[in-house]
């Protein structure tokens, strides 16, 4: 499906349209009832008979308004369950395409907003708002023809009391584009904090900032509230203003009709009527004034929708990438996170194919940088990097990770089963490849402890489980994905001593397959039987060679190693 496709009306959305039309007018046709009732009383003929068939007419009309009303009702309501249906699967794919740059703690909030309240504003557009806009607009010009039918001048100054609401609407769209665009990003804003309020939700707590001590939670929170109240403040007195214009149309009625009326042009029924009407009809445009108002706000939603949608996807080739070796080449690779604060500078070195090469360096230097660029989850701003031999920068991202395994310090698990959560490194796995896998990642043993074994849930995020269980349940999925090239991100400087272990236990194993293999280390005692080292620093490779080889240099890395020694004696 194309993108502007899936905001497309659909077939159930059109009949809820007409079903709504429908039942307005017939709501309106219990005007015409009225009429004969009170023609047929002030002339004497009211009896038991036409008692009889007014009411049966009445109860049909119900009747069938309440059918029709909830055919139409329901139908709305489906085609617009389906239309943001669509939308929000067409997101889901679109957003995993988006480089993941994007994603900045703000722009996650404004993708979260978009995701949920764009588009249930915009499904309430199609069940609800255009509906009953059609409804009053239909109901209006039927009272104005039937006003017109009884006293044409009668009719015109409803007519042209209706019209007020074009210069009225002016105005408020106005208000509507000045504020209504200023409270949505407010409101994408409060998901953003609202996110991280409740995902840091343990540290708030721990260093008592929780509730009404989180001070960015409440800023935008008053943010929030004081743009809520400029928007209705504005665009309040325009509606009171309006309503009030519309309204003068009744004594204006009522006064223009009198002369005919007196000089028994228009029968005294008649009259009556035509100055009850105009009550009504002020009614319907207000109503119009407010729907319109706020579709034009919730417009704004779909604006969002598309913005989103139009986002650049990564570009790159789909065709698989089949290198014949898994060799990796940094060739003058340049990159930055934010423009103009470089993290890698002209870096360029050679990962050997089927060989372990460690990553060391200091906290911040660029190491989980390269393990990203090598993911391809960010491109780089100059220079290539290559797999065996192919360069891979016009190669789709999804191409690339085929090849690659990434075990890092972040395990996301999903709300899932254990079995499931491994499952998605090769969702065609059967039960007993997976269990192999685990067994090989040292945790088949705490596993089948659980009640539930591998049939146990993770609960949100893997919560339900130690971090070493997370790591161990991460290596299970690299070893189950089975790709050429591993990507590891040594992470057990938090774990307790028996996790520590079984963690490293794990990583043995996943290292005895033959693999092009990229380790960050932490603790370089891990990495001394490396078959490569690289020392990151100042945004380039600084030293590079075997433990021997960078102790004899006895440079940076010597100083690294002497440091880990003198704590761990
Ligand atoms: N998503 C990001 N947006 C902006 N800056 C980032 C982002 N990720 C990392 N950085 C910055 O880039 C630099 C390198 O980060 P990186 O995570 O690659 O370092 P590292 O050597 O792996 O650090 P550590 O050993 O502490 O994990 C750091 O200064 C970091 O603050």
């Amino acid at each position: 499906m194309r993108e502007h496709d899936v905001l497309k009306k659909n077939k159930n959305f059109y009949i809820g349209v007409g079903g709504t039309v429908l039942e307005g007018l017939l709501s309106g046709s219990l005007f015409l009832l009225l009429y004969s009732v009170m023609q047929f009383l002030w002339a004497g003929q009211f009896d038991l008979n036409r008692v009889l068939m007014l009411t049966g007419a009445i109860a049909g009309i119900f009747l069938l308004r309440i059918l029709i009303y909830s055919y139409g009702y329901t139908k709305a309501q489906i085609g617009g369950a389906e239309v943001s249906q669509n939308i929000r699967l067409f997101m889901g794919d679109h957003l995993k395409r988006i480089p993941l740059s994007r994603f900045t703690q703000g722009q996650t909030g404004d993708y979260i907003n978009t995701i949920t309240s764009d588009v249930n504003n915009y499904e309430k557009i199609l069940t609800h708002k255009i509906g009953d806009l059609a409804k009053n607009f239909a109901l209006s010009i039927m009272l104005i023809v039937f006003v017109m039918t009884i006293y044409v001048p009668a009719g015109l100054i409803l007519l042209a009391a209706d019209l007020l609401l074009i210069p009225g609407l002016w105005l408020s769209f106005r208000m509507v584009k000045k504020y209504g665009k200023e409270k949505n990003d407010i409101c994408a804003e409060n998901v953003s904090s609202i996110v991280e309020y409740v995902s840091g939700i343990q540290t708030f707590r721990a260093y008592g900032v929780g509730g009404l001590k989180n001070k960015t939670v409440i800023s935008a929170m008053r943010d929030f509230c004081r743009i809520s109240f400029v928007y209705e403040a504005k665009v309040l007195p325009v509606g009171a203003g309006l309503g009030i214009l519309i309204w003068l149309s009744c004594p204006l009625v009522i006064w223009t009709a009198y002369a005919p009326w007196a000089a028994g042009a228009i029968d005294t029924v008649s009259y009556l009527l035509v100055c009850m009407l105009p009550l009504f009809c002020s009614k319907l445009a207000n109503a119009i004034f407010v729907d319109l108002t706020s579709y034009k706000n919730l417009m704004i939603s779909k604006g969002k929708i598309l913005g989103v949608m139009d986002e650049p996807e990564e570009s790159g080739s789909m065709e698989a990438l089949r290198p014949a070796t898994h060799e990796i080449i940094f060739d003058h690779v340049d990159f930055a996170y934010v423009p103009g604060e470089p993290v890698l500078k002209q870096a360029s070195f050679t990962v050997p194919d089927q060989k372990l090469t460690a990553i060391v360096g200091d906290s911040g230097s660029g190491k989980s940088t390269i393990l990203n660029l090598i993911a391809k989850y960010y491109e780089p701003a100059g220079g290539v990097i290559s797999i065996g031999g192919k360069p891979i920068n016009h190669v789709a991202a999804e191409r690339v990770l085929e090849q690659v395994s990434m075990v890092d310090q972040d395990v996301f698990l999903f709300d899932d089963t254990i079995r499931d959560n491994i499952r998605h490194a090769r969702p065609g796995a059967s039960d007993a490849e997976i269990e192999a896998a685990c067994r090989e990642a040292n945790c088949d043993g705490f596993i089948r402890r659980l009640e539930k074994g591998y049939d146990t849930p993770t609960g949100e995020n893997g919560n339900l489980l130690s971090g070493g269980e997370r790591q161990r349940l991460s290596i299970a999925r690299a070893i189950l994905k089975d790709s050429p090239i591993l990507l590891l991100d040594e992470a057990t400087a938090s774990l307790d001593i028996e996790n520590e272990l079984a963690v490293k236990q794990a990583i043995a194993n996943l290292l005895k397959a033959k693999k092009t293999v990229v380790m960050i280390a932490h603790t370089l005692s891990i990495v001394k039987n490396a078959d490569q080292i690289l020392v990151v620093a100042d945004g380039t490779i600084k030293e590079s060679g075997t433990h021997e080889e960078l102790l004899a240099m006895n440079g940076k890395y010597a100083a690294m190693w002497n440091a880990e020694q003198k704590i761990t004696v």
